[in-house]
């Protein structure tokens, strides 16, 4: 079967400095691929790349085969729902109304809504825990269940791929899980970003691990969390064990035992 994403040796600078290095990778349809890594490894720089939103990219991003660029925004906005770390301000407008802009890429200038477009928005809605808050103003919820009624806006939008950037920011741990395992059980192409390595590792078959720009490991979690790899890239020391619950891959961190005698850090 044909990569549904493939990105073949791309790179993204601004000035002279390089940010994406020579990154390729294919993404088959129904995957769900979780990005990892430090802070400023060009995680989100990625994702911004895969939606064509940055400029001065060169190496290709090609979805179903053509590249990303040749589609028109709109094509994008159907096949593409983001669920990104900082929002536009949205003023006063209800929980309702801001899932209801998932619709939009599906509707010419007037049509109006129906009973099912109302159904998909509660149905959405209730799969995120807040059909309690309907008619709430946006701006009044807190920033874990902001994030959750922007995971219902991207619910409702029945894009083919799903792009999350931290989606489990501001969740508490109920809802980082809750969160996760909707994502999964979607069933649809995902491609996030995610800061917590065990998170990551319970939920996904495929992490790819960032550092400095460059595609580091790829693969499953017991290939990619191991303690070499992590402790080169966290500079942390790190041990790999299996869960006794889950049977999934976890790993433990602790400073490095030079830095806990000499009470510094070597980042
Ligand atoms: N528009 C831009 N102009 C200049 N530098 C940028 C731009 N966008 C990102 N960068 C730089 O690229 C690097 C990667 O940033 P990016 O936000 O992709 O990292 P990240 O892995 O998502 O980090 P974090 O975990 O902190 O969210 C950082 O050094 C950042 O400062």
């Amino acid at each position: 079967m044909p990569a549904l994403i493939k990105l073949d040796k791309l790179n993204w600078a601004v000035g002279d400095k390089r940010i994406l290095k020579d990154i390729s990778l294919e993404l088959e349809k129904g995957e769900l691929l979780a990005i990892i890594g430090p802070n400023g490894a060009g995680k989100t720089s990625l994702l911004n790349c895969l939606l064509n939103q940055q400029k001065n990219v060169t190496g290709s991003v090609n979805f179903k085969g053509k590249n990303i660029s040749s589609y028109t925004p709109r094509q994008r906005a159907k096949s593409f729902a983001l669920v990104a770390q900082k929002t536009a301000p949205v003023f006063n407008l209800s929980v309702f109304d801001i899932v209801r802009m998932g619709l939009l890429p599906h509707k010419t200038l007037f049509s109006l809504d129906n009973d099912f477009d109302k159904h998909q928005i509660e149905l959405a809605l209730e799969k995120v825990g807040l059909s309690d808050k309907v008619h709430d103003a946006f701006t009044t919820l807190s920033g874990g269940e902001q994030q959750r009624v922007l995971i219902a806006r991207a619910l409702v939008q029945k894009a083919e791929v799903l792009i999350l950037d931290e989606p489990t920011n501001h969740l508490d741990v109920y809802y980082q899980h809750q969160i996760l395992a909707l994502v999964k059980s979607l069933n649809i192409t995902v491609v996030m970003t995610v800061h917590d390595l065990n998170l990551a590792a319970q939920y996904c078959r495929r992490l790819l691990l960032l550092d400095q720009g460059q595609v580091i490991a790829d693969g499953a979690p017991e290939k990619v969390l191991t303690s070499q790899l992590l402790t080169q890239v966290f500079r942390l020391d790190c041990q790999q064990e299996l869960d006794a619950v889950t049977g999934k891959t976890r790993v433990y961190f602790h400073l490095p035992t030079h830095s806990q005698t000499t009470g510094e850090a070597s980042r």
